[in-house]
Parts: C-alpha cells; sequence; structure tokens
C-alpha cells in the first residue's frame, strides 16, 4: 500500500486538551481507497447488531462487522464474537500503514457501514477495559463525508465538529474517551454509503 503525497504534509491536532485527535487527509492513493471501498462494500459480512437501551432492544442504526482475533460485544460486556472476520490482504496493508504514521499497533476493527443519512452513532466513548487505561482508536473513512462531533463531557461548551471525508484517518489518542464522547449525526440530504474502519487494539483475555 502506497502512501499519499500529502502525507508529507504535518497532521492537524483538532483536540489537543484531556486528549487528543490528530487527523491525516488523503492517507492512502485515491486508487487503492476506493479499491478498498468497493471490497468491502460488496463482501458479506455486514449485520445489524442489536443493543439494549433502557431493557429494550433495538436494532442498531448501521451495519457493522469485526475483523481480527477479538471483538467486544456491543453490550458492554467483554465476549469473544464468533463473528470476527479474516484480515483481508488490503486490510493488512492499511494497518501497517496506519502503525507507521502513528506509532501506535493495533490487532482488531470495528468497521461500520452507513447506508445512507438515516444510519448514524449516538454519543458514546470507546472506553471498554479490554481496551486498556488509554485507548487509542484509529479511524479511517471511506465513501461519503459524514459529520462527526466531539462533546466535553464536564465542559458542555466544548464541543468539536469535525466533516470526515473520504480517505482520512482520525486518531483518538491519550486519555480522551476519559473526558469526551463522540459520535456520527444523521442527516435528512441524500447521501451516499460510508464505511468507518476502527483500528483497536485489545489486549488478549
Ligand atoms: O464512524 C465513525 O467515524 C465513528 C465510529 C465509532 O465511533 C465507533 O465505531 O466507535
Ligand atoms: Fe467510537
Amino acid at each position: 500500500m502506497t502512501l499519499s503525497l500529502f502525507d508529507d504534509e504535518p497532521p492537524i491536532e483538532l483536540i489537543n486538551s484531556d486528549g487528543m485527535v490528530t487527523c491525516w487527509q488523503q492517507l492512502l492513493l485515491e486508487d487503492e481507497a476506493s479499491a478498498l471501498f468497493s471490497e468491502l462494500l460488496n463482501s458479506p459480512i455486514w449485520r445489524q447488531e442489536s443493543i439494549t437501551i433502557y431493557k429494550q432492544r433495538h436494532l442498531q442504526p448501521r451495519l457493522t462487522a469485526w475483523f481480527g482475533d477479538y471483538g467486544v460485544s456491543a453490550e458492554g460486556g467483554y465476549q469473544k464474537l464468533y463473528k470476527t472476520v479474516e484480515f483481508t490482504p488490503k486490510l493488512l496493508a492499511l494497518k501497517a500503514t496506519i502503525e507507521t504514521i502513528t506509532g501506535y499497533r493495533f490487532n482488531c476493527v470495528l468497521a461500520n457501514l452507513y447506508r445512507d443519512g438515516q444510519d448514524s452513532v449516538g454519543y458514546h466513548a470507546d472506553n471498554e477495559r479490554i481496551l486498556g487505561v488509554n485507548p487509542v482508536i484509529a479511524s479511517y473513512s471511506l465513501g461519503e463525508t459524514r459529520r462527526f462531533i466531539l462533546k466535553h463531557n464536564q465542559d458542555k461548551l466544548q464541543k468539536v465538529t469535525c466533516e470526515l471525508q473520504h480517505n482520512s484517518l482520525l486518531l483518538m489518542h491519550g486519555v480522551l474517551q476519559h473526558h469526551w464522547q463522540h459520535c456520527i449525526t444523521k442527516t435528512q440530504r441524500s447521501v451516499a454509503p460510508r464505511i468507518n474502519l476502527t483500528f483497536r487494539l485489545i489486549k488478549p483475555f
């Protein structure tokens, strides 16, 4: 996998207080990014999982898939998911690129498919204990641009909005998951599908 010309550009520091968010634009060559997008979009891995909120079961408003050896249940308890999928060569190459550029290691990916503007993810922190004290999440986007919002847990006035573009990488690190929550909003606009790959490091059980 080849880094794009834009990789010479310094990353943008989106948040640098109570944790860090760092962004890179145009991570891969465009051909590679679009080939990965169609490979993932057309693969039969996607499932609509359910989530329990206030004892009620709901279908998640997006499709998901886990790659790697481990998965964490959406319910918060730590379980090995039987549904994990093996990394494809393209995904392994992307993982290596992301490890080089960020300096962090990863061993699994939670992939999200937002089929249209009604698909979303509500405010949450990625703070499952199995991700360690200060989880590091590298989030790579493909396809449609979607709005990502981070809000501070204590200081409600602190909100950071970012339009996550095709072929961009957003890294959440440091103590971020203790102090901030993030979401992908719904939109009334008619939008094309978006795939997001969240690279994580799950400590073996
Ligand atoms: O789709 C995104 O950019 C965010 C996904 C996310 O927050 C997650 O999978 O935990
Ligand atoms: Fe998240």
